[in-house]
């Protein structure tokens, strides 16, 4: 039986988009929809399926709460992959339709807010309600009788469920992206590719200044780049926070193991959530911010100095 992978669904979310990208020889039927995220992990979790794909971020509306509060507070599991889909979002109705009927328009929240410009301008009027995802809106909106008139979808969406375009790019920002991760049970984590990241939760020991810089000092002096830090509450209490942080690199290497390692004698607790190629394309990326003196041979080179020297070798 080929491997079975979950993702936020229904048919035609923009998460589908990012699991074809991310699995693109995952046959039809191997791919899973879920109605909700917490649904994909939990799925992930009990070995229903074999990996599944979630939204992390956008790059106009931020983090995604639902994926990260499950990445820092549910039973752990690995991010062993990544993909940046661009959304475009369209508004689809049944045939027959006009703009003017539109007086209830359902979408994904995240979806809403990167629409709010054009439909205060379009449908100043209208009543907007938030679904699980923009396919769900679409599908919603497909059936005889739905509570909505209208949806905000991805083309691929719209014309999956059988709607019609109403108007296409109502997003307020052409180039907006969302950033996806694919989810595996613990377990051996993906080969370095030498375009990877890798991704934690730092929990602070105790609140003191200074706290997070001694953090992200264990990067910079490794010379270790960070591409993401995103402060969480952790839940405990108000005023309690976590720190999500992606840096340039694989666990596998050096500079980002040992920086690892000092987070781990700072940190009260840190969370390791994987090391994974940057990108299901890697063709256009660029090569991972290098600085001199932080290759593996470097590292290996100070290791053997400083045994020479415990060894009282000073020449
Ligand atoms: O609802 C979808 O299609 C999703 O995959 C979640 C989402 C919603 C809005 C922007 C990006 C991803």
């Amino acid at each position: 039986m080929p491997n079975r992978y979950a993702y936020l669904g229904p048919e035609g979310t923009f998460t589908e988009a990012a699991m074809r990208d991310l699995r693109p020889d995952a046959p039809d039927e191997a791919r899973i929809p879920c109605d909700s995220v917490a649904s994909v992990f939990d799925a992930v979790r009990s070995g229903a399926v074999d990996g599944g794909v979630v939204p992390l971020e956008n790059s106009v509306e931020g983090g995604v709460t639902a994926t990260i509060a499950e990445l820092i507070n549910g039973e752990p599991l690995l991010i062993t992959g990544q993909t940046a889909v661009p959304v475009e979002f369209a508004l689809f109705a049944r045939p027959g339709t006009a703009l003017e009927d539109v007086k209830r328009v359902a979408t994904h929240p995240h979806a809403l807010a990167q629409c709010r410009g054009w439909l205060a301008q379009h449908l100043p009027d209208a009543d907007t309600h938030t679904v699980s995802s923009t396919a769900a809106a679409a599908r919603t909106v497909a059936e005889p009788g739905a509570p909505f008139d209208a949806a905000i979808c991805a083309v691929f969406a719209g014309e999956r469920y059988g709607l019609r375009a109403l108007a296409g790019n109502v997003g307020d920002r052409s180039d907006a992206a969302t950033r996806f991760i694919h989810l595996s049970r613990p377990g051996p984590l993906p080969e370095p590719t030498g375009t990877d990241l890798t991704s934690l939760v730092a929990f602070i020991a105790d609140d003191h200044p200074g706290a997070l810089i001694e953090v992200l000092n264990q990067f910079a002096v490794r010379g270790v780049n960070l591409t993401r830090l995103e402060s969480r509450p952790t839940g405990d209490r108000l005023g309690n926070y976590c720190f999500c942080i992606d840096a340039e690199g694989h666990v596998a290497e050096a500079r980002v193991g040992e920086a690892l390692m000092g987070i781990r004698r700072v940190c009260r607790d840190v969370r390791f959530l994987g090391s994974y190629p940057r990108s299901g394309r890697t063709d256009d990326l660029d090569p991972p911010l290098r600085p001199r003196s932080t290759t593996d041979a470097d590292f290996a080179e100070a290791e053997r100095w400083l045994a020479r020297i415990r060894s009282g070798q000073v020449d």
